[in-house]
């Protein structure tokens, strides 16, 4: 494994997964094997398949067992550390570690989703941002660009370091095509996030096309 990244987010659906994709296209295209990780789910159909790992699996350029790109899956679309209590798991580190492990064997690139924002808990004493440290990844913030934005870019950049861990890059993904004041954010966020921007992902672009407007993380 060369690369891996932790994929944050300002918030729950506000398209770490559309990024997640658009980074692993962006590795592709430089010729490199890259892999989607989703750690923690919550939300299956009926099939009992959940849309991240979906479009995770679909984005990379290997076949894995679907126990190793997902670890913990729960069926109910809410707070990941409710659906665990519930399903009578108890989420800890070292299972996503061991399969994070088992997946860098095999891929040039690893790129590991998140869930909802930064300090998701998982468990009583854990929680989101504790898994990225016990993986010990730089983190990629993908930034719903909508109102209300910078602070939780602000919150999660503070929390990020706290953990000691290394923001990479940033991403600002057009959730909200109608956001007012686009360029005064975005250059707001470029004065006040200490990691380089690495592209701005237009609404309704994804995929490959989003990755063509990315640029590579450093690091
Ligand atoms: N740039 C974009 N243009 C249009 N739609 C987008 C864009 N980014 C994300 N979306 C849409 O917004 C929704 C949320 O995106 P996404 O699923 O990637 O969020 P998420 O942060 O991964 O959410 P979760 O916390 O559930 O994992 C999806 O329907 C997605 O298709
Ligand atoms: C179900 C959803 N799409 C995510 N998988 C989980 C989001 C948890 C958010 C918890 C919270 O911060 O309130
Ligand atoms: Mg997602």
């Amino acid at each position: 494994m060369k690369h891996a990244y932790f994929i944050a987010g300002t918030d729950t659906e506000i398209g770490k997964t559309h990024a997640a994709c658009a980074l692993l296209h962006a590795f592709r295209a430089q010729g490199m094997s890259a892999l989607g990780m989703k750690p923690v789910a919550a939300g299956t159909d009926a099939a009992g398949v959940n849309e991240d790992v979906a479009a995770l699996v679909a984005a990379s350029s290997l076949a894995v067992p679907a126990e190793l790109v997902n670890p913990y899956c729960f069926a109910d679309p809410i707070a990941p550390h409710i659906a665990a209590r519930e399903a009578g798991v108890t989420m800890r580190a070292e299972p996503v570690v061991a399969a994070f492990g088992e997946l860098g064997k095999r891929a040039d690139v690893v790129i590991v989703e998140g869930v909802g924002g930064f300090l998701v808990p998982l468990a009583d004493d854990f929680d989101a941002a504790d898994l990225a440290a016990a993986l010990a990844l730089p983190v990629i913030l993908v930034v719903g660009m909508r109102l209300g934005c910078l602070n939780h870019a602000l919150l999660t950049q503070e929390a990020i370091r706290a953990r000691g861990l290394k923001l990479a890059g940033w991403i600002a993904n057009r959730v909200d095509p109608a956001m007012r004041r686009f360029d005064e954010n975005l250059a707001t966020l470029q004065a006040r996030l200490h990691a380089p921007l690495l592209g701005v992902i237009p609404h309704g672009v994804g995929g490959a096309a989003a990755a063509a407007h990315l640029a590579l993380p450093r690091d």
